[in-house]
């Protein structure tokens, strides 16, 4: 078949590819029995008409024997005179065995035949005879019965001697009639059975068909609904029960899938729009609800405040308290900021201890600082988290729509501004937006890329502070302090860059910056045959963020040939906190080289007894809020007795920050401190000034006045009397 023929038929639908398999098997079957039963029962009709002419042809044999012995013509026409009767017999002719004819009959039927005896006329030569009887024996013997009629030649014998031939045509007239009969019933028999054939194909395909149809539907309602939860009832316990089977499995697998991907999904639009820790909204999504409440605010020309909230020293905490108490404050202070808004404003948190919360339908600024002022309220109660009880407090931004900006960004940034200028402002404080904090904002960062160019140019540069031995009175080391001479802003301190350079990372170079010069300016003074002044260089909490501090200092004592035991390293208590285990074993290797490690503005965190036990400390420097209120503070003053006594029982040398009184001297050399740092002994002054802390005339003891202010650079120390 070719092939466009068959993809015709495999294009069919099922149920007429069902009804063509089944009408052609039929057909084909129905047609290869019919031809087998026809030819069966055409053999058969053939072969009793020819056992008729035979024994019809032995009888007229027998009987016309003698005749023909006898050369009796009369007595053998006689024989077969009676044969006239007989209406299937078209002729018969009794021959000697020379070729004579003795005796003929033919019927008058026999005219439309071409008899072949009859063909050779009325007085054939016996040869002639002989040569058609040949023939018709031949022709006999081909069994040919659609000629029109049938021959036989029979031979006659007497006494075992042939003595002539019986020839015999008879009428196949009948023959065919019963043949036509025989086929007509079969193909009527065919017809009947084909019709059959095809009703019950019907039946039957249907039987096949319908169920898949079925199935194809319910599958376009699956399709078309996506509703996997439909499920197919079985037809029946065949294969097609099994595709039913097969389907629901099918559906259960897609609808399980869907399932876990619905869940996944909606855990990732949980992660994507939420905060996993508090559950509070995130950046993303704050950032989509203000969008969407600042257009609603445009339309119906209604206020809306943007408010940032940024923890006090979360920093401490984290470090101190260790992360998992840091993120128990961070979900304590979401619920805690979530009591206070309406449900149509949002609290989200923006990452790390920053929230954020816009409050619509705001009527006036002064309504926007009552919200402000209620969650300025919210952190006036302590944090109970785990074990640990804390007061932290938050610094706040607050922003208004439409006063101070129009977009997202700009509303975000000021909140932000506005926060900072809290922070800037003792913190624990709600700060309204102002324009003209933005222009300390661009300050920030006008400084910041200044901050990036003062190392190339140069710019940074060293002042000293004594620290000074309250038993013998000399000066025991000098702490470097950097100043920024910034080239339009004048001299800057450092706590106009350190937080800066901190958050901008640029800390880490400023630091390698300090501690070379430091270094090599203990170096020269060595050479200088000072003596060996030991030189503390503080170290930036950030600094520690990176894991090759050790190899920094080494590397710079290195290059300036400065012994470790003249550098002490300074490090605030909090940043002692971060990262223990490292900062441990940092101390402990730094200290085995024979630097001395120093914890500066002790007494501001939270670091406990036992925990400074782990550390490999040298010195303890009081923090000088201390010092400054100990003389008016018993709390302070208890502190300061506690802290010595605490240093003295770890083996720990106590330093005194910010002495600027004879009577706090007084006091600390009661209470047993070792040594004192200030402005009574000496303000920080340039690295020419510190020859002057070696000579000796200058004696702490002849240091009296602490108001003196802070020397130009290379001026002498100008506390001595
Ligand atoms: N990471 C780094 N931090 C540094 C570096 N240089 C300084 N700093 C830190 O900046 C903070 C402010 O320092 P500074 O303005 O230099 O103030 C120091 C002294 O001037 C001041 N001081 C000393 N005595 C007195 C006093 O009697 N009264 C008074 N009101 N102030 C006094 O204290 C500062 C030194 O303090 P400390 O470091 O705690 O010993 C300050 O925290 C510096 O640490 C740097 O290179 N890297």
């Amino acid at each position: 078949m070719s092939p466009l023929r068959l993809s015709f038929v495999r294009n069919l639908p099922l149920k007429r590819k069902l009804m063509l398999i089944i009408m052609l098997c039929c057909c084909a079957s129905l047609l290869a029995a019919s031809i087998f039963f026809l030819t069966r029962d055409a053999k058969g009709l053939y072969q009793v008409q020819r056992e008729d002419l035979v024994s019809l042809a032995e009888i007229i044999g027998a009987n016309s024997a003698s005749a023909l012995v006898f050369d009796d013509p009369e007595s053998a026409q006689r024989t077969i005179a009676p044969l006239a009767s007989k209406r299937s017999i078209l002729a018969v002719y009794v021959l000697t065995s020379e070729g004579q004819i003795m005796a003929r009959h033919v019927a008058p039927e026999a005219g439309n035949a071409e008899l072949p005896l009859e063909r050779l006329g009325s007085s054939p030569s016996p040869a002639a005879v002989l040569a058609a009887v040949e023939t018709i024996r031949k022709t006999a013997e081909k069994n040919s019965a659609v000629s029109g009629f049938d021959c036989l030649v029979q031979p006659v014998y007497f006494d075992y001697e042939r003595v002539g031939t019986v020839v015999i045509h008879a009428d196949t007239e009948l023959f065919r009639k019963n043949l036509r009969w025989t086929a007509t019933v079969t193909l009527l028999f065919m017809l009947v059975t084909v019709i059959a054939a095809y009703f019950f194909s019907a039946k039957l395909q249907q039987m096949i068909s319908r169920p898949l149809l079925d199935l194809l539907s319910s599958m376009k309602d699956v399709s078309a609904s996506k509703n996997y939860a439909i499920r197919v009832a079985k037809p029946s316990d065949d294969e097609i029960g099994l595709l039913y089977d097969g389907f629901n499995e099918m559906l259960s697998e897609i609808e399980e899938r869907n399932q876990i991907l619905r869940q996944r999904q909606a855990h990732l639009q949980q992660l994507a729009h939420y905060d996993p820790l508090t559950r509070l909204p995130n950046r993303t999504l704050f950032y989509d609800r203000l969008a969407q409440a600042l257009y609603q605010a445009e339309r119906s020309r209604q206020a809306l405040s943007v408010i940032f909230i940024d923890l006090d020293h979360f920093k401490d905490i984290n470090d101190t308290l260790g992360h998992r108490t840091g993120d128990l404050l961070l979900i304590e202070v979401a619920s805690r900021l979530s009591t206070v808004v309406r449900s149509c404003d949002t609290v989200a948190r923006l990452g790390g201890d920053e929230f954020t919360i816009f409050t619509q339908n705001v009527v006036n600024a002064e309504n926007a600082a009552i919200v402000a002022a209620k969650l300025n309220g919210l952190f006036a109660k302590p944090f109970h988290l785990g074990e640990s009880e804390i007061y932290v407090t938050a610094s706040i931004g607050v922003t208004l729509f439409p006063h101070d900006g129009k977009t997202v960004d700009e509303l975000l940034m000021n909140a932000d501004i506005a926060m900072y200028h809290a922070k800037a402002c003792g913190k624990n404080v709600y700060k309204m937006f102002d324009r003209k904090m933005n222009e300390h904002a661009t300050e920030r960062v006008t400084l910041l890329s200044d901050l990036r160019l003062a190392l190339e140019r140069d710019e940074f540069v060293l002042h000293y502070q004594p620290k000074v031995d309250l038993l013998t009175g000399n000066v025991t080391s000098v702490e470097a302090l950097v100043r920024w001479m910034h080239p339009r802003l004048g001299m800057l301190a450092p706590d106009k860059f350190i937080r800066l350079s901190e958050e901008s990372g640029f800390i880490v170079e400023l630091t390698d910056w300090v501690l070379r010069t430091a270094c090599s300016q203990a170096k020269k003074w060595q050479e200088q045959n000072l003596g060996s002044v030991r030189v503390a260089v503080n170290l930036s909490p950030y600094h520690f963020q990176r894991q090759d501090v050790k190899e920094a200092i080494l590397s710079v004592l290195e290059a300036t040939g400065l012994e470790p035991a003249l550098l002490e390293i300074e490090i605030t208590e909090s940043a002692l906190m971060q990262n223990d285990e490292y900062t441990c074993a940092l101390f402990r290797e730094l200290r085995e080289l024979g630097m001395t490690i120093s914890v500066d503005d002790f007494g501001t965190g939270y670091s406990s007894l036992s925990y400074l036990h782990r550390f490999p400390i040298n010195t303890l420097k009081i923090d000088r809020t201390f010092i400054l209120n100990m003389m008016k503070s018993t709390e302070d003053q208890a502190i300061v007795t506690a802290i010595i006594a605490m240093a003295k029982s770890l083996n720990m040398q106590i330093v005194a920050e910010g002495v600027e009184t004879v009577d706090q001297l007084e006091k600390l050399k009661d209470q047993g401190c070792h040594e004192i740092q200030g402005f009574l002994v000496s303000r920080p002054v340039a690295a020419d000034a510190v020859t002057e802390f070696f000579t000796p005339e200058n004696h702490l003891h002849q240091h009296t006045d602490p108001a003196q202010p802070e020397p130009p650079q290379g001026a002498s120390p100008a506390t001595r009397p």
